[in-house]
């Protein structure tokens, strides 16, 4: 498939190409090894300027006079690997020029550079992005996306995605079919309302989709020609961007209540009626709207909420992961004692996610949903029955008053107070509040009740993390476990995969458990709760093939593709994890043939 023997590079730089090469190779690609023919209804330029099919200087001769090609490239041919080579020296030269730059001068500058060879060619992109996940994720998403979004307006060069408005009301049943790809699989959708922790950036949170989506493709193996972020624009409450001339998004306040609905019931309606088996991930909704669109769409459609079922899944992987760690039986996970900052979407959805799994487990069948583990704050503090106009959410969270309290603890407590008096075996950050966990909170942690106290700091982007894994064993000591961590793809590719009706919480739940069942002991031992980032495709095919089974179990899938529901309901777990890695996506150049 790719012959590095071709490179005529330096021995050490062709040798560095071809080790980043060969380990990219998962299983997951073995079904793309010789790429079928792909049709193309456009000829000439049209198709250098297209990046799904453009291959830049590597279009053979025979293509170039196929597709109407000559002349229009300089006449030496490269190969794929030459190419490669040459983005990755021109992205070390970067990095070499602008050392001793600002780091945000630097991410900018790295987000630029890989950003124009995705407009330019995404085959190449998203291989270099596979093959250097862990160095290009963080630019591609979390922390740079944030400041992609903040500085959109200055950033932006060409759209991607789609923009649906408040403006479009009543079109956009019509609109949808200006995407030109015929079949779209995954679509991840924002309001921009609550970007990472950075709040309501209005249309400029379009990067949000995208960078997820590219995590996507490159972490599960999505087809890239497949996907479809999407931005709905409903104005912005962020007055800096209302007042900023160069703002791309709808000058106008938010649309509320019926307003607001009702261009989400259109957009929905419209996906819907094109591609009904898409599934749609709402994205850094505000938490009111997170809500109330999940429990409206979720069983009409095939959506889910990321911030609130995706980071639960994760969420509890790590909560198992860290009582592992103790040396516990996961059963022990009804005994922790889990303090929780920040009561929103997140934080809500990763303890509905962990009293689910608590109250599966046996033994607490005695106590039921009275038992109450977990000790959460906001803004205002610790959260009691004392708490006025308590969203429902919430309230089943809020600490009561009876003998089994933790003594002195009162409504609207600190979270030094609470964490001094609980002594909890987990503090988990989900505020969008940078350095919460001050120095004084962390010292507070080393009185746990649990010989492995554990600090998950989970807001983005890193500026606004509750604290750094450094705060973390410096203040609570070596035998602490620190996690952050976000959500993985593999619930929208089992979904997907098995055609599901809908998103079930026993889907949410399979991929929670498998995730967590893929750390080894000895990963634990070491306060490791989550898989490195370069196994991704890996885990994303065991995982994904559990959220496949779990649908098949719930009775939810309809299949997918050429697979259907009893083919998929008589796969062994091996047969199952085999068919999500057959699927997964990898970029190859194919042969092009213009049907024009
Ligand atoms: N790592 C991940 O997987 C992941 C996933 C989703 C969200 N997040 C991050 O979590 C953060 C919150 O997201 P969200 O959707 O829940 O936001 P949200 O706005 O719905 O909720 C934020 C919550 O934090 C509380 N809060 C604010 N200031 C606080 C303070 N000083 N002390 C205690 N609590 C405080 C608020 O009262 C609210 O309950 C964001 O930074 C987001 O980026 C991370
Ligand atoms: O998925 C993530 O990594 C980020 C998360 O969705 C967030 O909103 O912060
Ligand atoms: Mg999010």
């Amino acid at each position: 498939m790719i012959s590095p023997a071709m490179c005529r590079s330096a021995p050490r730089r062709a040798a560095q190409v071809r080790r980043l090469l060969s380990s990219a190779a998962p299983p997951a690609h073995a079904g793309a090894a010789v790429p079928g023919p792909c049709i193309v209804h456009k000829r000439g330029n049209d198709i250098l300027h297209d990046p799904w099919y453009n291959k830049d200087t590597a279009f053979p001769m025979t293509e170039r006079d196929r597709l109407g090609l000559r002349g229009l490239l300089p006449p030496r041919v490269m190969s794929f690997e030459q190419q490669y080579e040459r983005f990755i020296n021109s992205f070390r030269s970067l990095e070499h020029n602008t050392r001793g730059e600002p780091d945000s001068i630097v991410a900018l500058a790295k987000w630029r550079i890989l950003n124009r060879l995705h407009d330019r060619n995404e085959t190449l992109y998203y291989r270099v992005l596979i093959d250097n996940i862990k160095d290009f994720a963080p630019i591609i998403y979390t922390p740079t996306v944030g400041l992609v979004c903040e500085n959109y307006s200055g950033l932006f060069r060409r759209p991607r995605g789609m923009y649906f408005s408040a403006k479009d009301k009543g079109e956009m049943m019509s609109m949808i079919y200006n995407w030109p790809a015929e079949k779209v699989d995954m679509i991840v959708v924002t309001d921009g309302s609550r970007i990472l922790g950075l709040g309501d950036l209005g249309v400029q949170g379009i990067g949000i989709p995208i960078g997820k989506l590219d995590v996507y493709v490159a972490a599960a193996g999505i087809n890239p020609q497949k996907v479809l972020p999407i931005m709905l624009d409903v104005g912005t409450n962020n007055e800096k961007l209302l007042e900023d001339k160069l703002y791309l998004g709808l000058r106008q306040p938010r649309l509320e209540g019926e307003e607001y609905l009702a261009v989400v019931d259109e957009f929905m309606e419209a996906v819907h009626a094109r591609w009904p088996k898409a599934v749609v991930q709402f994205e850094d909704f505000q938490m009111k709207w997170a809500f109330e669109t999940l429990q409206r769409y979720r069983n009409r459609f095939c959506m889910f909420n990321d911030d609130v079922q995706g980071t639960a899944g994760v969420a509890l992987a790590g909560l198992l992961g860290a009582v592992r760690a103790q040396g516990r039986p996961l059963q022990d996970f009804t005994n922790q004692k889990i303090v929780v900052v920040g009561a929103g979407s997140a934080g809500i959805g990763v303890l509905s996610m962990a009293k689910q799994a608590m109250l599966r487990m046996p033994g607490i069948h005695r106590t039921g949903e009275g038992h109450n583990q977990f000790w959460v704050l906001d803004k205002d503090g610790l959260i009691t029955k004392a708490r006025k106009d308590l969203d429902s959410a919430v309230a089943r969270f809020a600490r009561g008053f009876g003998p089994d309290e933790v003594p002195d603890l009162y409504e609207g407590a600190s979270l030094v107070e609470v964490v001094k008096k609980v002594k909890p075996h987990v503090l988990l950050g989900l505020s969008g509040v940078g350095g919460i966990f001050n120095e004084e909170v962390l010292k507070a942690m080393k009185e746990s009740d649990s010989p492995r106290p554990a600090v998950f700091a989970m807001s983005n982007p890193t500026t606004k993390a509750e604290c750094t894994p450094d705060d973390v064993f410096k203040h609570v000591g070596d035998k602490a476990i620190f996690a952050s961590g976000s959500p993985f793809s593999n619930v929208s590719l089992g979904a997907l995969l098995s055609g599901a009706r809908h998103v079930s919480d026993g889907m949410l739940q399979a991929a929670a458990e498998c995730l967590a069942s893929y750390i080894t002991d000895d990963e634990i031992r070491k306060g490791i709760l989550f898989p490195s980032v370069s196994s991704i495709r890996h885990i994303t095919a065991r995982v994904g093939a559990a959220v496949v089974r779990a649908a098949v179990a719930e009775d939810l899938a309809e299949g997918c593709c050429d697979v259907g529901p009893r083919e998929l309901g008589s796969m062994s777990e091996s047969e199952a994890v085999d068919y999500v890695a057959r699927k997964m996506w990898y970029p190859i150049y194919s042969p092009l043939v213009s049907d024009k």
